[in-house]
């Protein structure tokens, strides 16, 4: 394997073990690949203190020369880029295709924010009287805690750390048990790069136990949190007392709709890329997908075909186009979505069961015949399962892909321009795809509304959750 490969946790500059270990699994072959440390709650402690001290030379220092180390860590992830896929598809299962493209995606958010790192700007604005001046200062808004998920280990991550470190602050990452060793990794580049000892630590370990020390400390000023809906409330309660500023990127349930008057082909790649990137497990798959009623037949027919050509493999098999899925939970959680529309009426146009690879691998899967009902349509299913609704109006599509408490990701393909503009402004999400499956991208501002959560990332949009802004009023 790797150099990057680390069974330490990085707390001051400094890589650290502990008495207890947590193992980690190869998600396509169930054999442990590694552990990582139990970090304890006085450890993580010790990992915000480390934050505090060193936030402050480091945000003193001129913007450029913060922008200039966040350069050299881009430039280091991309020359370790073929090591750290293959370290993420080891823990995490992805494609090493898809695993290559996260990195990249994941190294372009150090690259945008070191750039952002020099246009953090103030105000200076016209003032209430002739003796006094208005200054608007923006500064670091202090220690950062932040708490990833297993589907992008390092993208989640850069996400994060990009704007966080651009804006001065100081950090500590608690990432997924089942994928810590792309965070180690990048934490290791990120001391070659020269970030300062203790700006950023990475602790391993009982999710609750750091959580509740990240949560209720007073040095964390703000947290960002990936994850699902459920925990995301969880730490939002948590953090409550101490009035940390939260983000939140949390679960979603994306709408794909396909009108009558789409590109039907171009719609079928659209949703293909959309469903099956990562298995199906990205929080902004295509989760239900709605088809008028003139082209259903056809449109299933087209999907339902180029779904039965992806390629099921262990991600570091030539062509492989969908790996395992994370754990025996997942793959539990999809045959239940299956049963469940299937006991009430749906059809299994390809796929449906687990692949004949075994252990993790599910055949990538159509359903005609969904309805509103069922699981699926409630739940987010977070596996390589498409399930095809029938809709007959533009108004009926609206009311069926806003028929959900989530609005993170939507997707449709039309090409009436009124259609195209009335659809965009009438579906309740933060993120919406018009002829297209892949959105992705370091430089829009991602992120949901309802309970999808808080905040965007990326983009100029994304760095100022990690300011405060301070307003100077000058007597003269
Ligand atoms: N909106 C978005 O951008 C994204 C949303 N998601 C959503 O997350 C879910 C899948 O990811 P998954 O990782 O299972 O989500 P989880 O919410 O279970 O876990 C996310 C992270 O939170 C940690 N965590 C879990 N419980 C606690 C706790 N009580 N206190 C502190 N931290 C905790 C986990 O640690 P540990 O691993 O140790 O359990 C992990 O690091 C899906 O619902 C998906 O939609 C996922 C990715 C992106
Ligand atoms: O965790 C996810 O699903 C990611 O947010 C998806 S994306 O950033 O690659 O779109």
């Amino acid at each position: 394997m790797t150099d990057l490969m680390r069974e330490a946790c990085l707390i001051d500059g400094q890589w650290v073990t502990a008495d207890q270990w947590i193992d980690v699994d190869d998600p396509a072959t169930g054999e442990r690949i590694g552990r990582v440390p139990r970090c304890s709650g006085a450890q993580t402690q010790q990992a915000i203190d480390a934050a505090e001290r060193a936030m402050g030379s480091w945000a003193r220092r001129p913007a450029k020369e913060r922008a200039a180390v966040l350069r050299r860590y881009f430039d280091l992830i991309m020359a370790r880029q073929d090591e750290l896929a293959a370290l993420l598809t080891r823990e995490q299962g992805k494609p090493l295709a898809e695993a290559r493209g996260e990195i990249a995606y994941a190294a372009g958010f150090i690259e945008w924010f070191g750039e952002e790192a020099k246009r953090v700007y103030g105000d200076v604005l016209p003032s209430h009287a002739d003796d006094k001046r208005i200054v608007v200062l923006k500064q670091p808004i202090g220690v950062v805690a932040a708490i990833t998920p297993w589907n992008f280990p390092a993208a989640m991550i850069t996400r994060k750390i990009g704007p966080a470190l651009a804006a001065g602050c100081g950090v500590v990452l608690k990432p997924a048990s089942q994928t810590p060793f792309t965070a180690l990794a990048l934490a290791a580049l990120a001391q070659e790069a020269g970030l300062p000892d203790g700006l950023f630590n990475v602790v391993t370990g009982s999710a609750a136990e750091i959580g509740d020390v990240l949560t209720s400390s007073e040095t964390v000023r703000k947290l960002s949190f990936t994850g699902s809906t459920e925990v995301g409330a969880k730490l939002y309660e948590q953090s409550a007392p101490s009035i940390k500023k939260l983000s939140l990127e949390l679960g979603g349930n994306a709408p794909f709709i396909v009108f009558d008057d789409a590109d039907l082909d171009a719609a079928v790649v659209g949703a293909i890329q959309s469903k099956f990137r990562n298995a199906g497990q990205t929080c902004v798959c295509a989760n239900r997908i709605y088809a008028q009623a003139g082209i259903y037949d056809a449109f299933v027919e087209k999907l339902a075909a180029a779904t039965a050509k992806l390629k099921v493999a262990p991600g570091t098999e030539e062509g492989a186009e969908i790996g395992p899925l994370i754990d025996d939970k997942a793959v539990k959680k999809v045959r239940e979505h299956i049963a469940d529309a299937v006991s009430q009426g749906a059809s299994v146009v390809t796929g449906g069961e687990p692949h004949t690879r075994g252990g993790r691998f599910f055949a990538p899967t159509v359903l005609s015949g969904v309805t509103q009902s069922m699981l699926i349509a409630r739940e987010e299913t977070f596996g390589p399962v498409a399930p095809v609704f029938r809709f007959e109006t533009d108004d009926d599509a609206i009311a069926m892909a806003n028929d959900t408490p989530f609005g993170l990701a939507s997707y449709f393909y039309a090409r009436d321009l009124g259609r195209v503009w009335r659809v965009a402004e009438g579906i309740e999400a933060g993120i919406v795809g018009v002829n297209t499956g892949l959105i992705s991208t370091e430089l829009a501002p991602f992120g949901g509304v309802k309970l999808s959560g808080l905040g965007r990332e990326g983009s100029r949009y994304g760095i100022e959750d990690y300011l405060e802004i301070k307003y100077v009023c000058l007597s003269i």
